[in-house]
């Protein structure tokens, strides 16, 4: 099967000479959910924005739903919708004309039971007759979100979609996306939460200076790049490590009460017995352990800042 969205050497450079992405090669399946994340400037929004239409490519090639994003411009654009960073709905019309109208863009004939359905996902359908301008600034962003679902696309990209929003639309929002995946849309999300992708994401791309660095099935980067961590809480507090333990991945915490011990996800967990086993030889009494594994965020901070 076809990816739906293919990426070929994909090169952009701006007008003032700043080259914004370096050789992207990228491929995203039907119905997954592919969390893009990389810091400010990175080229998230560059490499969005070039597949759907919005920037020109310098050179490469991108396909959406196996059409050319050049060639068959119109195709390759009905195929996505796109939730952008930026609201842009300060409008006089109602919501429901504004959703409407925006299905009809892209020479989709009206089905107002789609809009109705799209409206009542998105706690809208009370709201349908009121002006756009008169919404909170959390129901411009649903209403953002309708616009893109109304001519039915295949893939639907949200950039940085929850960025400023409270804690009951982004439940919403990640509903309606497990919603939608589950329809069979391909949903790729530029997000800066990074407890979005790991609760949300299918596969994740890290993008760094306008290169993708890394993309790897979720629960592999978890595995792989994750590091656990066991913290023993001390009976009496430690000046320094005794020498026994200096050659461990050992350190003491500053007020001296406890040793923090990190190991990889994936090694064997024979480090843990054995410095449990000089812990007793020494005599350190511990009254208490705990183990943390590194969360997706730990992950991500450690690639970017490489
Ligand atoms: N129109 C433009 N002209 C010149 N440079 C640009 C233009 N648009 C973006 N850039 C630069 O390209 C780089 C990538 O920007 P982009 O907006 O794609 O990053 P991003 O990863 O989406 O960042 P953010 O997380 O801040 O939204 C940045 O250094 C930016 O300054």
């Amino acid at each position: 099967m076809q990816p739906d969205i293919s990426v070929k050497n994909l090169n952009k450079t701006y007008g003032g000479g700043f080259q914004a992405l370096k050789n992207i090669n990228l491929d995203i399946e039907s119905g997954e959910i592919f969390a893009l994340l990389g810091p400010n400037g990175a080229g998230k929004t560059t490499l969005i924005s070039i597949i759907c239409g919005i920037v020109n490519l310098s050179s490469g090639e991108v396909k959406a739903a196996g059409y050319d994003i050049i060639r068959d411009y119109r195709k390759a654009r009905q195929s996505i919708g796109l939730v952008p960073q930026e609201l842009n709905t300060d409008s006089f019309e109602t919501v429901w004309d504004t959703v409407c109208f925006s299905r009809g863009l892209f020479g989709k004939p009206p089905s107002p039971a789609h809009i109705e359905q799209v409206l009542r996902d998105l706690s809208l359908w009370d709201k349908r007759s009121n002006r756009i301008m008169s919404l909170s600034g959390g129901m411009k962003r649903r209403v953002m979100i309708a616009k893109a679902l109304s001519h039915e696309p295949q893939i639907l990209f949200l950039d940085e979609p929850t960025a400023g929003v409270d804690v009951e639309l982004r439940r919403d929002m990640w509903n309606m996306v497990r919603k939608l995946r589950e329809n069979g849309v391909t949903i790729i999300l530029t997000t800066h939460y990074i407890e979005e992708a790991e609760e949300m994401a299918d596969r994740i791309g890290v993008i760094r200076d306008g290169e993708i660095i890394l993309v790897e099935e979720k629960s592999t980067l978890m595995s792989k790049l994750g590091k656990k961590e066991l913290r023993l809480h001390l009976q009496k507090p430690m000046e320094k490590l005794p020498g026994e333990l200096l050659l461990e991945p050992v350190e003491l915490s500053d007020d001296g009460y406890e040793l923090i011990y990190s190991f990889d996800s994936q090694e064997e967990q024979d480090g843990v017995a054995r410095l449990l086993r000089k812990l007793s030889e020494l005599g350190i009494e511990y009254r208490d352990l705990q183990t943390r594994e590194s969360s997706l965020e730990d992950i991500f901070v450690n690639l970017v800042h490489e």
